[in-house]
């Protein structure tokens, strides 16, 4: 990253140049160009009668003459509507098919993101008789196998012989969902799982993909569909242009810029956070072609627009006392309180449990937990049957929670783009909401700078009700006093597990090593 004159210029000269989403306005869907009606009825259904600014954006530069010509790289806030920006090219531009075959895959990095984007395709790939997999370990690997693969006629002989044709398996989805660790399990074990007719790869949340290697999901992805792409180009003119369908072919007349020597057609990246790395060697690894940054104004971040921002400045020891007397004077409203780790937000769950005064339900959801407990706390705070989310940064990214008002700072992130994210769980889709930062004193200066970089104003002092803090003290001490007791226990617990004799009247293995 170069400086000039105090605004950080991207090193990557693609990135100097790119198109301003803020240059757009919403367009009602009856005058998006060369939107099937399908999918036009399908979005009414749904109540969305306009596209949002960055799904217009990314429509105009992925249908008609010259699309799909560039690799595309998203930089959008949160809550501005990414994912159907990518979903609605790809449905469309997949929907005239001929053969099922798996054509577009969308990597996420955690179970319930994959799980929501998967809503967002089926509401609207069905509409055009496309169908959409998920691979994300819900469900046991053979009731996803079967989810995603077509098995053989004469499946017992295939069974048996080994070598039965690969072949005969058939893809029962063009699109699928998927989590890296589960994904390479498919491509590692399962029959018939391919990737050889692969057109498009979206990387969301790129930013936190790319910092983890998951297995080399990445490269392995590049290498299976590539290899195969040559020889589809050999073959022109048969399976994959006929299965194109119109568009493409109006897309083989257009620019085809930078070809030369690679094969055509190419797999199509399309890559998307809201706080997009611009990190070269990073981006390296995604191998893209002619990559066109869309992003939203001049700014390296943007927050959402109508998102308020608040700080309550106390002792470090009286932050608990402060946000059970602002968690008071939201009521009932909707809030996800965010902890520095998983450790802390457990600590902090429990004292909420005890202090019993709230007129709320608070839960607990971290990474401490099981995937399916989460799954369940998730359920029911999307239907409003629990009020408070205490949680770890496991939420940060991605999460589309219906009437989130508010965000809880209860520890100030140590990173920006930490602040974008867990900020972005409210003031969604256009429409207001709320965050609060529990500071201390010595924190107020990195906050203010801190809210700079994310491209927002300082944050005014919350004001809560006068004596709010000071009449909550009897109760609060006694809630802690239980706290401590349900940690001593806990320890103790934990204590006469280890040294529990075994059925075969030996110590626990856990004994022996403690031993040691
Ligand atoms: N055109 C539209 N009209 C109305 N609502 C929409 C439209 N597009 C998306 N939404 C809604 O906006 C919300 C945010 O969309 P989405 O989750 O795709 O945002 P995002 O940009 O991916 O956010 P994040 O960066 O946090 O992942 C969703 O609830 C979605 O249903």
């Amino acid at each position: 990253m170069e400086e000039t004159k105090g605004r950080k210029v991207p090193t990557l000269p693609w990135m100097r140049s790119p198109v301003d989403i803020a240059n757009y306005e919403e367009c009602p869907v009856t005058q998006v160009p060369l939107l099937e009606p399908r999918l036009k009825d399908a979005l009414q259904n749904l109540g969305i009668d306009s596209l949002f600014p960055v799904q217009l954006a990314v429509w105009l530069e992925t249908v008609g003459p010259g699309a799909f010509d560039r690799d595309l790289c998203i930089n959008s806030p949160t809550g501005s509507g990414k994912t159907l920006a990518y979903a609605l090219p790809i449905v469309q531009t997949l929907s005239p098919r001929a053969l099922r075959c798996l054509r577009a895959l969308v990597v996420l990095p955690t179970r319930d993101l994959a799980v929501q984007v998967k809503q967002v395709f089926d509401s609207i790939a069905p509409s055009v008789g496309l169908r959409v997999g998920l691979a994300v370990g819900q469900s046991s690997i053979s009731d996803e196998i079967s989810e995603l693969i077509k098995r053989p006629k004469f499946e017992l002989s295939s069974l048996y012989d080994t070598d039965y044709p690969h072949e005969e398996y058939q893809s029962a989805v063009d699109i699928l969902v998927a989590t890296p660790g589960r994904l390479m399990d498919h491509i590692n074990t399962t029959k018939g799982f391919s990737l050889k007719n692969l057109c498009y790869l979206v990387v969301d949340e790129t930013d936190r993909l790319l910092r983890e290697a998951y297995q080399s999901w990445l490269p392995t992805v590049l290498k299976l569909s590539q290899s195969n792409q040559q020889g589809l180009v050999a073959c022109s003119g048969s399976l994959l242009f006929s299965r194109l369908g119109s568009m493409n072919m109006v897309r083989r007349c257009g620019v085809e810029r930078g070809f030369k020597g690679k094969s055509y057609p190419r797999l199509v990246k399309m890559i998307l956070s809201a706080t997009l790395t611009q990190d070269p060697s990073k981006l390296s690894q995604l191998d893209l072609h002619h990559p066109l940054l869309l992003t939203m104004g001049v700014t390296r971040y943007k927050l959402p627009d109508k998102l308020e921002s608040y700080k309550l400045v106390c002792e470090s020891k009286l932050k608990p006392l402060y946000l059970i007397a602002l968690l008071k004077d939201l009521g009932a409203e909707k809030s996800v309180v965010f902890t520095s780790s998983v450790e802390s937000t457990r600590r902090l769950h429990t004292l909420l449990k005890y202090f019993g005064e709230l007129p709320v339900k608070v839960r607990e959801y971290s990474g401490l937990q099981r995937q399916s407990i989460r799954s369940k706390t998730l359920k029911g705070f999307r239907k409003g049957e629990i009020q408070v989310l205490v949680s770890s940064d496991a939420m940060t990214r991605g999460m589309d929670i219906e009437g989130v008002q508010n965000v809880i700072n209860y520890d100030m992130p140590a990173y920006v783009k930490t602040y974008i994210h867990r900020v972005g769980r409210t003031a969604r889709a256009g429409q207001g909401g709320r965050c609060f930062t529990l500071l201390r004193r010595h924190e107020v200066k990195r906050f203010k700078k801190l809210l700079e970089k994310a491209g927002g104003n300082d944050s005014d002092i919350y004001p809560l009700p006068a004596d709010s803090v000071k009449s909550l003290h009897p109760s609060y001490l006694s809630a802690l006093e239980k706290l401590k007791e349900s940690v001593e226990s806990r320890r103790s617990k934990r204590a006469r597990a280890i040294f529990k004799p075994s059925s075969t009247g030996k110590r626990n293995h856990n004994d022996s090593t403690a031993r040691k």
